[in-house]
């Protein structure tokens, strides 16, 4: 039940591991400003933060969550969340392993492990997918990496991997674009039927849609039922929420950090449902979950 959700509720992964309900995005938040962003955000409650080796702030993200542990001593590594992504260019078993191993290293020293590796995209061909997913796998079996799951699969992706005869670790996770203008009902109920729960990355549509008449006048009837100001911003946030999916809003700046995690405990209505239930497929960031392996 959304309506019970809090900023420091957890889901369940199929592996039997708890992930927060919501986390802090920091693509293209420069390496300069990541440690500081993000202790910032685990100050305001966030408790999952999502970073890429192709970012370039792996390291900074780490650190950020190290200071804010040093600060807090009452919180717990074990209560933060910590995910990085294995870039194109490093599919294929040898490719990866090296590649986690980096990953690795950038954050050994601060935090000591990763929650969560993705596949950041399927773009590459069959056989590099598989053999990442087999590295991806011997890393959960050495203990220096939680959970494994992927980024930007289509369904024909995910059966991909789910039929491939070497699987041990299903994914928990398959991170994708995802707002009322791309719903993708396709991939979001092929992953329910197989315990794949959902992240939805640009959640507040990259800022573009943040204006849409539709959504602030959404979010004038949300204010009005809640008794207080509801933004564009934390309309499309718990409209993520109520999908069931984990949303990963981003912001470099401070001032909204606890904006976009004020999103529970005020009623979302079947009027604001009606009208961001929309039958459309408007790619704001990138596609390759309709990515074909060249001939
Ligand atoms: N796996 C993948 O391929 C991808 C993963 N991601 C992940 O998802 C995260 C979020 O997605 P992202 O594409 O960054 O986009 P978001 O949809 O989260 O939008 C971020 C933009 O919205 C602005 N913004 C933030 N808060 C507000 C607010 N309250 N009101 C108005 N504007 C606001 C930000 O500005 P400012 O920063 O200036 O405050 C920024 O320009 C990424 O950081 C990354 O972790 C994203 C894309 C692809
Ligand atoms: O966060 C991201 N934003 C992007 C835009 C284009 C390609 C990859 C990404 C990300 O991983």
């Amino acid at each position: 039940m959304t309506s019970k959700l809090t900023a420091q509720s957890l889901r369940k992964l199929s592996n039997g591991v708890s992930i927060p309900a919501i986390g802090f995005g920091v693509y293209q938040t420069p390496a300069g400003e990541a440690l500081s962003i993000v202790s910032e955000a685990l100050k305001a409650g966030y408790r999952l933060i999502d970073s890429a080796a192709i970012y370039g702030n792996e390291e900074e993200a780490g650190e950020g969550i190290a200071k804010f542990l040093k600060a807090n001593p009452s919180v717990h590594r074990s209560e933060v969340y910590y995910t990085t992504k294995i870039w194109n260019d490093d599919h294929g078993y040898e490719a990866t392993k090296a590649a986690i191993q980096k990953s690795l290293q950038k954050v050994e020293k601060s935090i000591g492990y990763i929650d969560l590796i993705l596949v950041h995209s399927p773009i590459s061909d069959k056989e590099k997918r598989l053999g990442t997913w087999k590295a991806l796998q011997e890393a959960v079996a050495l203990g220096s990496v939680k959970s494994i799951g992927v980024s930007n699969y289509g369904v024909k992706h995910l059966e991909e991997l789910l039929a491939w005869d070497g699987l041990v670790n299903k994914p928990v996770i398959n991170q994708i674009e995802l707002h009322p203008w791309l719903p993708r009902k396709d991939i979001t109920s092929f992953a329910a039927k197989h315990d794949i729960l959902i992240e939805a990355y640009s959640p507040l549509t990259q800022g573009k849609k943040i204006n849409d008449p539709e959504l602030v006048q959404v979010s004038a009837e949300l204010s009005k039922n809640a008794g207080k100001t509801i933004s564009p911003a934390q309309t499309l946030i718990r409209w993520s929420l109520e999908q069931g999916f984990i949303p990963l809003p981003k912001t470099a700046t401070v001032s909204r950090i606890p904006e976009n995690l004020d999103v529970f405990g005020w009623e979302f209505t079947d009027e604001a449902r009606k009208t961001l239930d929309k039958d459309s497929y408007e790619v704001l960031t990138w596609d390759p979950t309709v990515y074909e392996d060249p001939k």
